[in-house]
């Protein structure tokens, strides 16, 4: 079913150009307690398009960085989006900080759980584990790490983001000794709260394609439900499957937003 209720246009894309807040970078709480990394694993939900990995964050950390969250100075989006940009409405916090990017990806077991682990490769058929190729051929190329522009999203009762499309975004990561070319491939999403915290609705759905001449991937919609600590990862740029932020029906939603960034 192709929604309609609140669309402006599904064929809307969300507002990725917009100039982030020359907000300056957070003191952001440690990355504790977490999950030892060997505990974590990708769940495909839609073969080589959304997977999930379920408590990558403990309740705990979620809890706190929310209460930190909370701190920051969120503006609520204009009602009326710009012309070809997606209908959004909830409480945002947008920073270019390279630092907090890097320390998500290395220090919460992401780049391994994305990369596999250094210096394993061959190993992967014991393990069921994806060799380097078929992650290559996953992820769109070499992941170098996370999108530097960070994106914090509150949602309270009545908010949700509209259908639309996540575009790829080309950007050079500030790597020592020289910068690396990139550009993103999948969007990274990172909810914080759920109905375990009180919060309903909020689920992020995916929808058949509705573009004339693109074959979907599926056929019906692929609800997903807010899991405290989940990560949530999709497909983004040419291969981005429509899909929306459901309306929050009561509680707030938290959500940590970012990208994976491959060499170009
Ligand atoms: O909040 C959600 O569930 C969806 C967010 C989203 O689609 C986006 O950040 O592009
Ligand atoms: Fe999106």
């Amino acid at each position: 079913m192709a929604p309609s209720k609140k669309a402006s246009s599904s064929l809307a894309r969300p507002s990725q150009k917009s100039k982030p807040q020359a907000a300056p970078p957070p003191n952001w709480p440690a990355f504790k307690p977490l999950v030892p990394t060997c505990d974590l694993s990708l769940s495909p939900v839609v073969p080589s398009q959304i997977v999930v990995v379920r408590k990558f964050w403990t309740a705990a950390l979620c809890r706190d960085y929310v209460a930190f969250l909370k701190g920051l100075p969120l503006t609520t989006t204009p009602g009326k989006p710009k012309k070809g940009e997606a209908l959004r409405v909830n409480d945002r916090f947008q920073v270019l900080d390279e630092a907090f990017a890097n320390r998500l990806w290395i220090e919460t077991g992401l780049r391994e759980l994305i990369c596999g682990r250094d210096g394993e490769e061959g190993e992967e058929e014991d393990e069921g584990e994806m060799s380097k190729e078929q992650r290559r051929e996953l992820w769109g190329g070499d992941v170098v790490g996370l999108n530097p522009s960070i994106r914090i999203y509150r949602y309270t009762q009545g908010q949700f983001f509209d259908c639309h499309y996540d575009e790829s975004n080309v950007l050079t990561l500030a790597t020592k000794p020289t910068p690396t070319p990139a550009k993103t491939t999948w969007t990274l999403l990172l909810y914080l709260t759920s109905p375990a915290t009180g919060c309903q609705g909020g689920e992020t759905v995916f929808y058949p394609d509705d573009l004339p001449g693109k074959k979907s991937v599926v056929d019906k919609e692929i609800v997903v439900s807010l899991e405290t600590g989940m990560l949530l990862l999709h497909k983004h740029g040419n291969d981005c499957m429509l899909h929306e932020g459901r309306e929050v029906l009561s509680g707030e939603k938290w959500v940590i937003r970012t990208d994976l960034c491959v060499r170009r």
